[in-house]
């Protein structure tokens, strides 16, 4: 469980301001939805709260270690699924044991030894979140891992995320275009446009055609 502190985040690419003076709060623990128009700096965030992009302006501070999910699963098709899992943990003493537990989690114990083309989309993709988790992070970021899944597919992936997050009560920010996916699964939603956010809600009800309005495209879209 980790705290997300964000104050004044300015991100500029060149001459233009994609994250503007942003401040946000994670809680412990907490779950979390950020949806914002394509192109709004979603995944900049993300990339600015997993460490990757240093070069910012104000203050972006995690207590704890980070993991990313992101909307392809970038295994490497070289290395066996569970070799995959533990790449780079610098534990590999205890590597196939950690590798097999985090598969058992996914519920894909059998495919440890496959590689990586010979999984569908939505295994490779529970591979993937596998591969996170068992880094134990304070913080799972989650970048779109189920816009490239069929409906049923993401449907259950919504279910083990939310078993996953029980059992490991990481914090996590979710980056959806999906409205819907963000009620069944976040505690609070936040809306990002012009920089910064712009509104935020805890799921209830009106709350989708209020995200949807915030968002500029009417009822029965998605974001
Ligand atoms: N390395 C970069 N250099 C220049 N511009 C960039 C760079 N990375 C992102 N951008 C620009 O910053 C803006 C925000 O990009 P970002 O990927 O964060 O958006 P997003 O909200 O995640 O979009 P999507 O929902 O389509 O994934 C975009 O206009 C993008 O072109």
């Amino acid at each position: 469980m980790a705290r997300v502190t964000v104050r004044g985040l300015t991100k500029r690419f060149g001459e233009r301001t994609v994250l503007d003076r942003l401040d946000l709060d994670i809680a412990p623990g907490e779950f979390v939805a950020l949806l914002g128009h394509s192109g709004c700096g979603k995944s900049t965030l993300l990339r600015v709260l997993a460490g990757l992009d240093r070069d910012i302006d104000g203050e972006a501070h995690v207590d704890g270690t980070v993991s990313v999910a992101f909307q392809q699963p970038r295994l490497l098709p070289w290395r066996r699924v569970w070799r995959n899992i533990v790449l780079g943990l610098h534990k590999p003493e205890a590597g196939r044991e950690l590798a097999l537990k985090a598969l058992d989690e996914v519920r894909l114990a059998d495919h440890a030894d496959k590689w990586p083309r010979t999984l569908s989309g939505g295994e490779a993709q529970r591979v993937s979140l596998a591969r996170a988790l068992v880094r134990e992070p304070g913080l799972l970021l989650l970048d779109e891992p189920f816009a490239a899944l069929d409906a049923l597919t993401r449907l259950a992936m919504h279910r083990l995320v939310q078993d996953l997050w029980r059992v490991h009560q990481p914090s996590v920010l979710l980056v959806t275009h999906d409205v819907d996916e963000a009620l069944r699964l976040a505690q609070r939603i936040l809306v990002l446009a012009d920089g910064r956010i712009v509104s935020e809600y805890e799921p209830g009800e009106h709350v989708r055609a209020k995200v949807l309005a915030d968002l500029g495209v009417g009822e029965s879209a998605t974001a």
